[in-house]
């Protein structure tokens, strides 16, 4: 299907795009009379008065306005999605999920949507939520929105086609795909499809500062993938639900509004291909830290502490001489949510499945099962590839709350992971 689609090139460029020839106007965003009647409409990621290196905004070209809508009401289905988080003093347990045997069925990507893990309000314009989603039918006469931040789609099975107001793309596993904030979007699938969201309601994902790296590696810019524009012309009743201030809301439009005709700006959604990430390790000794994983970055106030890291860990070759080669055990400030697209992630022997998730809050003593450390303390220290496995990790400096669902079925056993540690024998 990706064939069908056509993408440009670039992470935070300027790009233009027209679905139809003379729809984009020229030398100015808002001529007196757009082409063919088309309404103009600006759409901004950031404040107006943002610096420039920080400004995101696109000019749309679309046949009605999105201010010509009714009034918004609650929306009562997905009912797992964005329920809040659990209220009563969160114990500092680690927490590990298999993938959830009762994710909604039957259900489209919107009320497949289960919220397991969330922190700050989306009104603060800081925090991050993962979800998981299960989708078996296509979105069909709706769309859906999220004012509340940019979504970070995360496929572990199966394709979305993704139709989105500035054009349509496909993610499949292996890929990341992200809708801007405010930006419409209709998820199609071809069956049973699962995956994960990383919500982020602080600023815009954007590539990291590579320092000592230097001018290359880790993602590159290029290999992020645009859609052109497209449009779909259809004077039919189609619900509009919004996920506004942490609940959900529904109206409904005489027509679709993924309606934009031609587009130009640098606000927009993107694809990644995640077999694409450079990673980088050590050519000596010692595990590096997780940061230089980073695929993504949406900062905080604070520097070089992420309200969001996106981070993958992709295969690679371990090199590293006298050294104990997977994650070490370690406590972190920061807060890691884990999650599995396919393969074996190497600090988990066990218990850590594909779809499945962990979270390792704050200062909470984690690292490698006994039998990984087991396993690596006894390796013999040839290069070897770390292969055919795909883990990621939504590392954020605020601490996540799980929901009811989330702590209803965590795995009652997590600890024992970390059980049966021989002492160590001073001489
Ligand atoms: O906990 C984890 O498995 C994630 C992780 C990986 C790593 O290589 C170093 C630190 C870290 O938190
Ligand atoms: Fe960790």
């Amino acid at each position: 299907m990706s064939d069908e689609r056509s993408y440009m090139s670039g992470l935070g460029g300027h790009f233009e795009s027209e679905a139809v020839g003379g729809a984009l106007p020229k030398g100015r965003n808002s001529p007196q009379k757009p082409a063919f009647g088309l309404y103009t409409e600006q759409v901004s990621g950031s404040a107006f008065t943002a610096p420039r290196h920080e400004n995101r905004r696109s000019w749309l070209y679309r046949m009605r306005p999105t201010a010509d809508h009714r009034t918004f009401v609650r929306y009562e289905g997905a009912k797992l999605f964005a329920p809040g988080t659990v209220d009563d003093p969160l114990p500092p347990n680690r927490l590990r999920w298999d993938p959830p045997a009762d994710l909604p069925e039957g259900t489209d990507f919107v009320d497949g949507l289960v919220t397991m893990l969330a922190n700050r309000d989306p009104a603060d314009l800081e925090g991050v939520a993962v979800h998981l989603y299960r989708a078996t039918k296509s979105m069909d006469g709706r769309v859906f929105v999220d004012a509340d931040g940019e979504m970070l789609v995360i496929p572990q099975q199966g394709t979305l086609h993704i139709f989105t107001e500035l054009g349509a793309m496909d993610v499949a596993p292996g890929w990341a795909g992200l809708i801007p904030r405010g930006i419409k979007f209709r998820v199609e699938v071809d069956g049973d499809s699962r995956g994960y969201v990383a919500e982020n309601h602080g600023l815009p994902f954007r590539l990291p500062d590579l320092g000592p790296i230097g001018a290359n590696g880790l993602a590159s810019a290029r290999d992020f993938e645009t859609p052109l524009a497209w449009f779909e012309d259809r004077d039919e009743e189609t619900e509009v639900v919004q996920k506004s201030l942490g609940s959900l809301w529904t109206t409904t439009l005489d027509h679709s509004p993924l309606d934009v005709v031609a587009w130009h700006g640098n606000y927009a959604p993107w694809r990644y291909d995640l077999s694409r990430f450079n990673a980088i390790g050590t050519v000596s000794f010692d595990h590096p830290d997780p940061s230089i994983f980073t695929v993504l970055t949406s900062p905080s106030d604070v520097p070089g502490r992420a309200n969001a890291d996106f981070v993958i860990f992709p295969p690679r070759w371990m090199v590293a001489e006298d050294t104990f080669r997977p994650p070490w055990f370690h406590r972190n400030v920061m807060s890691e949510a884990m999650g599995l697209i396919h393969g074996e992630y190497d600090a988990k022997a066990d218990g850590f499945a594909p779809g499945g998730l962990s979270l390792h809050n704050l200062m909470s003593g984690h690292g490698p099962d006994l039998d990984s450390w087991k396993k690596a303390s006894n390796a013999d220290l040839q290069p070897a590839k770390v292969d055919g496995t795909l883990a990621f990790m939504v590392e954020t400096c605020w601490p996540y709350r799980p929901t009811r669902f989330a702590l209803d079925r965590s795995q009652p056993d997590y600890d024992e992971a970390w059980a049966g540690f021989p002492k160590a024998e001073l001489p």
